[in-house]
């Protein structure tokens, strides 16, 4: 487990290039048009993928993300910027030519044929006595080697879309993007399968770009989070960076709730509506920071004090409140144990540094 030191100076959003190894995948300055009287779809990204590194572009529905990946795999072509791959520019090379694996929402399985027989379509590099062994090795890995003889149309979804994978991973390719894969399947059974996928990705040492709007799947499956905003990249870091210390506002709410406080810093220390509250990084004047509501902590406080309950949550193992303090809203999450009703009266207290966000 990892113990986070919230109140550690913090890193810089990414390592220099000398302490990582030369990325896989190298991005920059990439833009892309559709339509002249449009605005940018994707503006000025870049960012790097190292070896057997699993990456997640996040954020809301047309902010780019898509785009991003379909001009990495060779669909669109960018109006500016480069992608190397290894460290040479792929944009003239045709997608067939990139050896980029692709697994969209709708897995698109050949239903005629077997699974094993799906699986060893996408192995042509390979001559063709040898493919049905090699598709069973692949079938194996997800878990299916049993299922080779069956067709698409009699297995679960979960199992069609681990088929997929065998089928992607199987062309051997240098890289693999994933547009929302996991959208098309039930609450449970995105989770179990998206843990199975990523240590499937894990074993096999295979780079991966992940497209999701839903943050919780891009913090648990993920080495590094890209939070896009209207077709920028805003932030790229380690899922608990980026939760713990957001660069912006839209960054800090896309992840979670979140408290944004103004605030008069002096230093180390902040003045907000709370009281004085410690930030990060050290700064002075007008600034605006993010507080976690798992970060605030309750106790009661006498009559005509403190904040008022005004909405509760009850969640199991926590408590979502939502407070009110001299006209100003704020909200909490707390163990379950100890409970407060609407209308009590509680006193809020920081317990954690905050993040001061750029504007
Ligand atoms: N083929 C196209 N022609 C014109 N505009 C497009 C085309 N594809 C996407 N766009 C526009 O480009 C912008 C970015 O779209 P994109 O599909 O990359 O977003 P996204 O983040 O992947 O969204 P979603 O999560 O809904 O798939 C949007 O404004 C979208 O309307």
């Amino acid at each position: 487990m990892t113990t986070l030191n919230l109140n550690a100076t913090p890193q810089p959003q990414q390592a220099s290039a000398t302490q990582r190894p030369a990325p896989l995948l190298s991005i920059s300055g990439l833009s892309k048009r559709y339509r002249r009287q449009d605005p940018l779809a994707v503006e000025n990204v870049g960012f790097d993928l190292g070896n057997g590194e699993i990456l997640a572009l996040l954020g809301p529905s047309g902010c780019g993300k898509s785009t991003t990946l379909r001009m990495i795999a060779g669909f669109e072509h960018p109006e500016s910027g480069d992608i190397l791959l290894r460290g040479k520019s792929i944009l003239d090379q045709p997608p067939q030519q990139r050896r980029i694996g692709i697994v969209f929402q709708d897995y698109a399985l050949f239903p005629h044929m077997s699974l094993g027989q799906n699986v060893a379509f996408a192995m042509r590099h390979l001559p063709k006595a040898k493919r049905p062994a090699r598709a069973r090795e692949w079938l194996d890995m997800v878990g299916l080697a049993d299922l080779a003889e069956r067709m698409p149309d009699e297995l679960s979804g979960g199992q069609q879309q681990r088929v997929a994978l065998a089928r992607t991973l199987a062309a051997e390719p240098q890289l693999v993007l994933l547009d929302e894969p996991f959208s098309n399947l039930d609450a449970a059974l995105r989770e179990s399968t998206r843990k199975e996928v990523r240590q499937l990705f894990k074993a096999a040492g295979t780079s991966v770009i992940l497209v999701t709007h839903d943050q919780a799947e891009a913090l648990s499956f993920a080495d590094q989070v890209g939070v896009m905003h209207a077709g920028k990249l805003i932030q790229v870091d380690r899922p608990e960076r980026v939760y713990q210390h957001p660069a912006t506002a839209f960054v800090a709410e896309f992840l979670g709730h979140t408290n944004l406080l103004d605030a008069n810093a002096d230093g180390e220390i902040a003045q907000t509506a709370l009281g004085p509250v410690a930030i990060t990084p050290a700064t002075s004047g007008q600034v605006r920071v993010s507080l976690r509501p798992e970060h605030l902590a309750l106790a009661t406080a006498p009559d005509g004090q403190g904040a008022t309950v005004v909405e509760r949550e009850f969640r199991g193992h926590d408590c979502f409140y939502l407070l009110e303090q001299h006209g100003q809203r704020f909200c909490a999450i707390t163990p379950s144990h100890t409970l407060w009703q609407i209308g009590e009266q509680v006193s809020l207290e920081p317990q954690r540094t905050a993040t001061v966000l750029q504007y």
